[in-house]
């Protein structure tokens, strides 16, 4: 298959994020063993004061700061099933970047034939995204795609090659593929900057969103988690285990657990539709000391790999009962995010400001800095290549083209020692200024003229 990345080279900001304390003792001299832990701090986005800064830096050096990505999307179409047959099919592959439907091209950063391996889509999406998260960029993966695509085969790949006699098959899917990599590439890069005293550290958690309710699907019986936004985190779900991982045997754990409590359900479609939307993130964070400075660096991104549930004609899929009701909000989460995404696109597009509704769906609500925002993000678009499913794979194609519109505006998540002990001291200072303007029963401007206690106490906040 080819590869059409349109992916940026990797761009380094020093964006000089104040974080707290707690946050820079969560790494320690030495990879954690792997523990079962619930996450001593909510899941932590880009907070706003990071936001804030990396525009700042943006000022300071346009050309180098943000990497101003589009989203890369490629199109996968499954295999024939056992139920169609060779003349049902009416999707052809027309070259490696575009796919054509009843006589219609729609073209995209690549197209995976029905012969397209896992290790294919490894290769133009969990490569890359690797690579980016240790430069220190939040990277993310979408599956989206009718029900019985292959969204699922793709983003885990079956059941089976999960376990450990089968961990080198060739089915295996995209998530632990990259993890894998991931590790390899760690260890690669603790070598070769051992000098600088390089150490990473990841933890990984796995949600669901069923029904509009968050579930924790490394601890069941933690639902209908709230989704929590405050100015230190930013956007986090309340509660979600996190657990630390150091190898592949603990990565594939936590996705045996995760997947087996997912909610299926068989469709006329697909005798194992997922019935939620599945959200698996792995944070990586890194340390390490400048060689000719001696000065400490910290680099934070954060993997998300999401398989989205199947859209689905309920006339075509049979749903009645509880599938139905499931269906139904399947159905609005999914226009729901087709809404953002034609919004996005045309921000996008035309440059023009308009209100991102964010907060119409859980999915959107959590995932807003993938889309759209700080993060680098990759669309995989499933579909079938059968008549039957025409109508649901032109829809499909129509999203993902409307997906390809969208600017990413993605930063190195990078904090330097430098910075802490700068903005410690600023902060330093504004606490002593407005203690003596307290002391002095002063709330206008001190003797010097320069500060208000009012503009003291808003710097505080940040
Ligand atoms: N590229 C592929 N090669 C071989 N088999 C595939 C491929 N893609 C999908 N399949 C098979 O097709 C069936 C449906 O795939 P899958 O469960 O991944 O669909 P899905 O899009 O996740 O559906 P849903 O939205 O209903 O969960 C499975 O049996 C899967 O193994």
């Amino acid at each position: 298959m080819e590869s059409h990345s349109r992916l940026e080279p990797s761009q380094t900001i020093y964006d000089g994020e104040l974080q707290s304390q707690m946050d820079l003792n969560l790494l320690p001299p030495s990879p954690a063993p792997p523990s079962k832990i619930k996450s001593p701090l909510p899941p932590r986005p880009p907070n706003p004061l990071k936001r804030k800064l990396a525009v700042d830096a943006l000022l300071d050096n346009p050309a180098s700061a943000v990497s101003d990505s589009g989203v890369k999307v490629i199109v996968r179409m499954r295999p024939l099933n056992n139920e169609e047959e060779e003349g049902d099919m009416i999707v052809q592959k027309v070259t490696g970047d575009s796919v054509s439907i009843n006589g219609q091209t729609f073209t995209f950063d690549s197209v995976g034939n029905t012969d397209s391996t896992q290790l294919d889509v490894f290769q133009l999406i969990g490569v890359p995204l690797v690579e980016n998260c240790l430069a220190g960029f939040n990277s993310s993966v979408f599956a989206y795609g009718q029900t019985g695509s292959g969204k699922t085969y793709t983003m885990w790949g079956p059941a089976n090659a999960l376990l450990e006699e089968n961990l080198s098959s060739d089915q295996q899917g995209l998530t632990p593929r990259v993890l894998e990599r991931l590790f390899s590439r760690i260890n690669e890069e603790q070598i070769k900057h051992a000098e600088q005293q390089l150490k990473y550290q990841c933890r990984c958690s796995f949600l669901e969103i069923y029904n509009e309710q968050i579930t924790d699907l490394l601890d069941p019986s933690q639902r209908n988690l709230q989704i929590r936004e405050d100015v230190k985190s930013g956007v986090y779900v309340e509660n979600l285990r996190e657990e630390y991982v150091c190898t592949m045997k603990d990565v594939t754990q936590l996705l045996i657990k995760g997947l087996s409590n997912r909610r299926t359900g068989a469709t006329s479609i697909n005798a194992e539709s997922s019935r939620s939307h599945s959200v698996f993130t792995c944070i990586v964070e890194s340390r390490c000391k400048g060689k000719a400075d001696g000065i400490s660096r910290f680099k934070t991104s954060r993997i998300n790999l999401v398989d989205l549930a199947g859209s689905e004609r309920q006339k075509l899929t049979g749903a009645a009962g509880e599938r139905l009701k499931e269906a139904g909000n399947i159905n609005r989460s999914l226009s729901q995010l087709g809404n953002l995404i034609n919004i996005l696109a045309e921000v996008s597009q035309t440059g023009k400001q308009r209100h991102i509704p964010y907060r119409d769906s859980r999915l959107t609500f959590l995932l807003q800095d993938s889309l759209g925002g700080n993060a680098k993000l990759a669309m995989i678009c499933a579909i079938s290549p059968s008549q039957s499913c025409k109508s649901e794979t032109f829809s499909t194609l129509r999203f993902a083209q409307r997906a390809k519109a969208i600017k990413n505006k993605a930063v190195v998540n990078e904090v330097m020692q430098d910075d802490v002990n700068h903005l410690r001291e600023v902060i330093r200072q504004l606490r002593d200024e407005l203690h003596r303007m307290k002391a002095n029963g002063n709330t206008q401007a001190d003797s010097t003229g320069d500060y208000s206690a009012s503009w003291a106490r808003r710097s505080l906040k940040y």
